[in-house]
């Protein structure tokens, strides 16, 4: 059989699936496999192989070197005559581990080491309480990781630790920050259960189970939980958390995640999937056999796969103790011998159609084959330039102060969902002023018979929004008057273009700042005199609804809105927050604060996606809720009624300091404070707070109606603009991770801060921890937070 049999990759149906990659784990293989075993593994349909780094001679050797040493401390009692407080004292010296000889090891540097993917020794324990086994064991790791690093390793695995108690960890997490050293630039990776789930442990001795040593703790747990001893579900996660936080969120240190034969619940799934998920291992235990006696995964698994399989960086899978066993491989022939068969073996190879002594195909990696064709093939969300942008930080747009390039324009005009739901809001305002026979703007005393609504598109950009206007004209026979403003002046140019080609001169464009302009003068009119807008249509919007300055810009043109009937399209916006862990992203701005001080201050637009919520939905405590909304026209405006009493050219001023220490206070009504509070119930971590807006489109004079909408809040999203794709998220960062307990409750205080010029965020979250059924303490809080020195500028 050849090594591609189960899929073909000219198939459509490979195309748009995640590719797997698969890897062969033996945990009883001594020596590194031989060239021609190499060969026999791949035939058999694996991708990759493991290989041990030292073998069983190094082994014995360490063992000795332990059993020796402890003679020696004896005879050092004997010939020095040592007391016990002499022999207690800790400045005893300790063993050294003698460097590697060719009889430790199988591995050598060879073409194919870049594909082997090492695996450190899984008898040492890093861990131990005896002193001197947890120092011979960071010995063995560091040779073993220094003597791979030499012959080409990238990747080594090291298993985890086998215990979660805070004393073995805190060990485990400083060899290993001491082993990145070692290991110069391989990517380490942490082997490591989802949970610690009974019957599933590393069955390799340790040099604690072999010699004695402590590392009981691991077996009473285990003992413990075979007893029905409720399993903690977040421990190694609790111990990955140790471990990458010692190494600062490395970008070399990475999961391999042993998934459990008992798939966990889906709060513990999305944890880790959050976390650098370099490998799915998976046991030959964790399959069950079909009716046809072949391997298979339950439908959890197939779920859990999947769903990590979606991430931009999939993870790899290792198939562990599935073969082909060591002993066919004992057997496998020599290079010589696949490469001039004898005469029978090539005329049978050629009659089965493969290659001269290929092994069977294993029959496990033939099933993870077929999950592979059976994954949901890649949606319209998932196309490669969407999954391109997974987790990358953009800056804001500054659509006000900067002007936008074409093929910025280019990229929202790509998504028809958000010009749907515009075109079907102006369709609904338009039928339902016929329906209530609304006043229009075209109406003066010398055009009594005016019929015209009077529409403008300020902010049109390249127009997009302007032919949906006229779509909902034509679609619902309604004669309008249309404006159409834009302050960038290229962006002029090309509306000016559209009107002539493609709206025969039917619009009014006009290159202005909106704030700045002086109304719509009615056309038909014998002077052309200015009128009110019956409908104006913006989009101004940013990931957090207002974080655009759409507020400040609106302020400036609702002077010309029809009062009381004329509308703003939209009518209202909402941000909302949920804090999330983002390690992948902490990492990255952990790297860019070196270069940018402010890297943690500032809100970053980014397709969130490797996240986990922390917060659960419970009753009045939603996992996302809203931070503040936003309604146009304002109601009762100072800024108007100090326009109206002094002109437009007089600066407002007031006695007092305003909100902002300074400010008059000119933009004070559009400053917002929020203080949620968050449910989490299991324990975790949190790097910062996720943001979304949604916002109310057109909201129905009939009672009763659905609003139009859009939304970009992962719950909502699906139900009220599908596959839109114009915003991402915005992320408000923490400079420090912050730890919470189970039971706790997050704090979040955020403010919309403002002066006479310029818009800013200021966030911090508390931790509460509940301790008793009316108590609650606080065990954490970040600092505050502030984006002031990249305030947006309205001013
Ligand atoms: C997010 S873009 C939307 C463009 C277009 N309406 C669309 O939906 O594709 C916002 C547009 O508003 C313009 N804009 C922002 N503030 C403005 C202001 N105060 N006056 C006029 N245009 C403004 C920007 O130049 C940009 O073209």
């Amino acid at each position: 059989m050849s090594s591609n049999r189960g899929f073909n990759p000219d198939a459509e149906s490979f195309e748009q699936r995640p590719p797997f990659y698969i890897g062969q784990h033996d945990s009883q293989r001594h020596e590194s496999p031989t060239d021609s075993q190499y060969g026999q593994i791949l035939d058999s349909g694996f991708n990759f192989v493991t290989t041990p780094i030292t073998n069983e001679h190094f082994h014995q050797r360490v063992i000795a070197l332990y059993k020796s040493h402890i003679q020696e401390r004896e005879h050092w009692v004997t010939e020095r005559g040592l007391t016990d407080a002499q022999k207690a004292n800790p400045s005893l010296p300790l063993p050294t581990v003698p460097t590697l000889t060719d009889d430790d090891t199988s591995l050598f540097p060879s073409s194919y080491v870049g594909s082997l993917i090492a695996y450190a020794s899984p008898w040492i324990d890093l861990c131990s309480e005896d002193p001197i086994i947890s120092d011979i064991s960071r010995q063995v790791l560091n040779l073993e990781l220094a003597y791979a690093n030499f012959c080409g390793s990238r990747t080594i695995i090291i298993p985890g630790p086998r215990q979660d108690d805070g004393n073995a960890v805190a060990k485990y997490a400083r060899a290993i920050q001491e082993a990145q050293e070692v290991g110069g630039r391989v990517n380490l990776v942490i082997h490591l259960p989802m949970y610690r789930e009974p019957g599933l442990e590393e069955e390799v001795e340790t040099l604690s189970d072999l010699l004695g040593g402590a590392g009981e703790g691991s077996k009473e747990v285990v003992k413990a939980d075979a007893k029905g001893t409720e399993i903690d579900l977040f421990s190694t996660w609790d111990s990955w958390h140790t471990i990458r936080t010692v190494c600062k969120y490395s970008g070399r240190l990475f999961v391999a995640l042993r998934i459990p034969k008992r798939v966990p619940e889906k709060d513990l799934q999305e944890r880790w999937f959050s976390e650098p998920l370099h490998y799915l291992t998976l046991d030959k235990k964790i399959f069950s056999l079909n009716k046809a006696g072949h391997p298979s995964l339950t439908r959890h698994h197939q779920d859990l796969i999947n769903r990590y399989m979606r991430l931009k960086n999939h993870p790899w899978l290792i198939l562990i103790n599935v073969g082909p066993s060591a002993e066919s491989l004992a057997e496998a022939p020599s290079k010589m011998e696949v490469d001039y068969p004898s005469l029978s073996e090539a005329t049978k190879a050629v009659k089965e159609n493969r290659k001269p002594y290929a092994p069977p195909y294993n029959e496990f990696v033939d099933y993870m084959k077929y999950l592979e064709r059976h994954q949901p093939p890649y949606s319209a969300m998932e196309t490669p330039s969407l999954v391109s942008f997974q987790d990358w930080l953009q800056s804001p747009l500054q659509p006000l102060s900067d002007n936008l390039e074409s093929a910025t324009y280019e990229v929202f005009e790509g998504d028809p969902v958000k010009y749907d739901q515009y075109e079907k809001a102006v369709a609904e305002a338009m039928l339902e002023w016929k329906k209530y026979n609304r006043p229009v703007s075209s109406v003066t005393p010398e055009t009594p018979d005016g019929k015209d609504l009077i529409v403008a598109v300020a902010g049109a950009g390249r127009g997009p929004l302007v032919a949906r206007v006229l779509r909902a004209a034509a679609s619902t026979n309604t004669p309008i008057q249309l404006w159409a403003l834009e302050k960038n002046q290229n962006a002029y140019v090309y509306l000016l273009r559209r009107n002539k080609r493609e709206w025969n001169n039917s619009v009014t464009v006009i290159k202005t700042d909106m704030r700045e302009w002086e109304g719509p003068r009615l056309a038909g009119h014998p002077n052309n005199a200015i009128t009110k807008l019956d409908i104006l249509v913006t989009e101004l919007l940013g990931s957090f609804g207002d974080n655009e300055l759409s507020p400040e810009c609106l302020d400036g043109i609702q002077r010309h809105i029809a009062r009381p009937h004329g509308i703003s399209i939209p009518y209202s916006y909402t941000a909302h927050l949920s804090p999330i862990a983002h390690p992948r992203i902490f990492a990255d701005l952990s790297n860019r604060v070196i270069s940018d001080p402010n890297a943690f201050d500032i809100p970053w637009v980014t397709r969130l996606f490797q996240l986990s919520y922390v917060a659960q939905k419970v009753p009045k405590h939603g996992r996302f809720q809203q931070a503040w909304e936003f309604i146009h026209p304002v109601e009762v405006s100072r800024a108007d009624d100090f326009a109206a009493a002094n002109g437009r050219a007089r600066k407002y001023v007031t006695h007092g300091s305003g909100s902002m220490y300074g400010s008059s206070g000119i933009n004070e009504h559009n400053a917002r404070h929020c203080h949620l509070t968050f449910v989490c119930p299991t324990r975790g971590v949190i790097h910062g707070l996720a943001g979304y807006f949604e916002s109310v489109l057109y909201k129905h004079q009939e009672e009763g109606k659905t609003p139009v909408e859009i939304s970009i809040l992962p719950d909502q999203i699906d139900r009220k603009s599908k596959d839109m794709i114009s915003w991402f998220p915005i992320f408000f960062p923490l400079r420090q991770p912050l730890y919470f307990p189970q039971d706790t409750e997050l704090e979040v205080s955020m403010w919309r801060q403002t002066d006479d010029t310029r818009v800013w965020y200021e966030w911090m979250v508390e931790v509460y921890a509940w301790v008793g059924p009316k108590t609650r303490i606080k065990v954490g809080a970040s600092e505050m937070h502030s984006s002031r020195k990249v305030a947006c500028i309205f001013g």
